[in-house]
């Protein structure tokens, strides 16, 4: 295949920098010139006209906007693809401003470069086809078979849905431990050291993909209730006398059982 790839920001960089290993050609582009990696060629207007599909590794808010910009250069037979970490808003911004005849698929890599520092081998990459020809969603899954990734088809609201729980919540939590300042410790358990790492892979991510991932997925904001609840109820249970109003009312499976319990 003859990859575009458009955005070499954190995510682009690392995404072309993989499928070159295994592509025909990738060529990319930025919007300030940046270094290219190895491998990776610039993509200039004449080159559209090759690309079996183009990926779009740019933010989720300005999707659509840059997407606006490459149209007029796209060849009619060039599959469109995201990979955005939220996929009902940037697909809908897709399907707007990409030509009816460019097919579109919505991808979402579940890995970046912290993620993927060894390979990529068994993580997970969901495919939300929006319009595209069955034996064109065949050739780019064959494509990535390549790279042994765990592959999903799913709808772009049951990525959101889910990924609100997954995603959005690691990021949320993650931000929520940088904002207590939390640092290494000599008698560190190994649980502490998991939250250190989820505390650093998710603050490595840019502030407007948090954002995103909390303002732009339909799903993030009934997360967010679910946890303050959650915190609220556990406090309460804890007999913190500022705990929040509903919490003893919600008061979880523990609640009774609490006191007997030991460990
Ligand atoms: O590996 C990394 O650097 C990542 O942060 C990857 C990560 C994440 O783990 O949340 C971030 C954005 C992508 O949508 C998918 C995964």
């Amino acid at each position: 295949m003859q990859i575009g790839v458009i955005g070499l920001g954190r995510f682009g960089m690392f995404w072309a920098q993989l499928l070159a290993q295994e592509a025909e050609a990738v060529y990319a582009w930025n919007r300030t010139p940046r270094a290219l990696p190895a491998g990776v060629l610039p993509l200039g207007d004449a080159d559209y006209q090759r690309l079996d599909i183009v990926f779009l590794c740019t933010s989720i808010a300005s999707v659509g906007s840059v997407a606006e910009t490459i149209a007029s250069r796209l060849h009619p037979r060039t599959i469109v693809a995201d990979t955005c970490s939220v996929k009902v808003e940037p697909l809908a911004d897709l399907d707007r401003v990409i030509p009816a005849e460019n097919p579109l698929l919505g991808t979402h890599p579940m890995f970046g470069p912290d993620s993927a520092r060894n390979g990529a081998d068994g993580l997970p990459m969901v495919f939300s086809p929006v319009r595209i020809a069955p034996d064109q969603l065949a050739m780019v899954q064959d494509f990535f078979r390549k790279y042994q990734l765990d592959q999903l088809v799913m709808t772009p609201e049951e990525h959101d849905r889910e990924a609100a729980y997954t995603q959005g919540i690691t990021h949320f939590i993650g931000r929520v431990l940088k904002d207590l300042d939390l640092k290494p410790s000599p008698i560190a358990t190994l649980g502490y050291t998991r939250l250190l790492q989820v505390m650093e892979q998710t603050c490595n991510d840019p502030w407007s993909l948090f954002m995103d991932l909390q303002q732009r997925n339909p799903y993030t904001a009934a997360m967010r209730r679910d946890i303050r609840v959650s915190l609220d109820r556990t406090l309460q249970l804890l007999g913190d006398s500022d705990a929040g109003g509903d919490a003893a009312a919600n008061a979880g499976p523990g609640a009774d059982s609490g006191a007997a319990s030991s460990d």
